[in-house]
């Protein structure tokens, strides 16, 4: 079993107050603090972020509630395997060298309608959502959440553009039909005699753009910092932490960085968290931002789409098929 680790340091996960996005206030010197964070560990806290309590409450009722029903009723909602929406049961995503997770969630995305020409070309990842038709509140708490995160992860990359010394508008034109991914996470304690392998969540980066997480006061989100030691990252009441995915730390050329995190779940009561994945356009080209390269330093990736990157990360961890799409 992992070691006890030492809470993060306002300095190693600064809490970033988003009021000034939100009253038109000066947003530089935010900025320029969220950029230091994401060259230094690529996490931070933000508050004042503009979810309500109420939406945040909700969602948070609606997952517990349903997580609290037998397994079998949630197995009616098995996820499509090519569309990503719906129940993913315990074990399905496994990092290399590590056993599989011990978290189960339920996955919902952008609701596009089944004739939207993205469905139709069989798109991956583009699909209505699916919901359980005889539990409105889910469906309910979970759309006015996923909006409100919506506006929030816009607000966020209007920041980030600024950060990066590029236009305000620079990552919001690829917002038109965004994979956004989010997830509504149950992690069970985990016992004395669960495999010394396993985690909630093993060791792993995040594949995308960014992560707005919610969790609950439970905690057990570590992360890894550059020089290797692993620090909590808990609870803080009225904040998210947000965290740089591996496709944005490669489109700034490696200036931002995408950090190992993990979740350990050693309470004994059960954990609830709600990531939203907020990547952007199938077809945003991922090419070397034009502030993070220079004569003196060269882009180091090649130019990748958006969405073909995600797809190949999907593959690798959480069993996408890309042969199982239904006609
Ligand atoms: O549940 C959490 O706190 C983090 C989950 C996570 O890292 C992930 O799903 O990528
Ligand atoms: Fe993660």
């Amino acid at each position: 079993m992992t070691q006890h680790v030492r809470v993060a340091s306002h300095d190693e996960v600064p809490i970033l107050d988003l009021s000034p996005l939100r009253t038109d206030g000066q947003i530089d010197p935010l900025a320029a603090e969220l950029d230091r964070a994401c060259r230094e560990t690529g996490f931070f806290y933000i508050a004042n972020h503009g979810v309500s309590e109420t939406a945040l409450n909700a969602v948070f009722g609606a997952t517990r509630r349903y997580f609290a029903m037998p397994e079998e009723i949630r197995r009616g909602h098995a996820m499509h395997p090519f569309y990503r929406r719906g129940f993913m049961a315990q074990g399905v995503t496994r990092q290399p060298g590590y056993a599989a997770d011990l978290k189960e969630s339920y996955e919902v995305g952008v609701d596009l309608p089944a004739d939207d020409p993205a469905v139709l070309s069989g798109l991956p990842l583009h699909a209505p959502n699916q919901w359980p038709a005889e539990m409105p509140w889910l469906r309910e708490a979970a759309e006015t959440y996923f909006e409100q995160v919506k506006s929030l992860g816009l607000d966020l990359l209007r920041l980030i553009a600024r950060a990066l010394g590029l236009p305000d508008g620079f990552f919001i034109q690829y917002t038109r039909k965004p994979m956004l991914q989010m997830r509504l996470f149950h992690y069970p304690p985990q016992t004395p005699d669960t495999s010394l392998n396993a985690h909630g969540a093993a060791p792993h980066t995040d594949f995308g753009m960014i992560t707005i997480l919610a969790q609950d006061p439970i905690g057990g989100l570590e992360l890894r910092k550059r020089d290797g030691e692993w620090i909590a990252a808990p609870y803080i009441d009225g904040t998210f932490v947000v965290n740089i995915g591996d496709l944005f730390q490669r489109w700034t050329n490696d200036v931002y960085v995408s950090n190992f995190h993990r979740v350990t779940n050693r309470t004994g009561r059960e954990r609830y968290s709600i990531p939203m994945f907020f990547n952007l356009d199938y077809d945003a080209p991922v090419v070397c931002l034009p502030t993070c390269c220079s004569a003196e330093s060269p882009p180091k990736h090649e130019p990748i789409k958006f969405g073909d990157y995600i797809v190949s990360r999907f593959k690798a961890v959480q069993k996408f098929d890309p042969n199982s799409r239904v006609a």
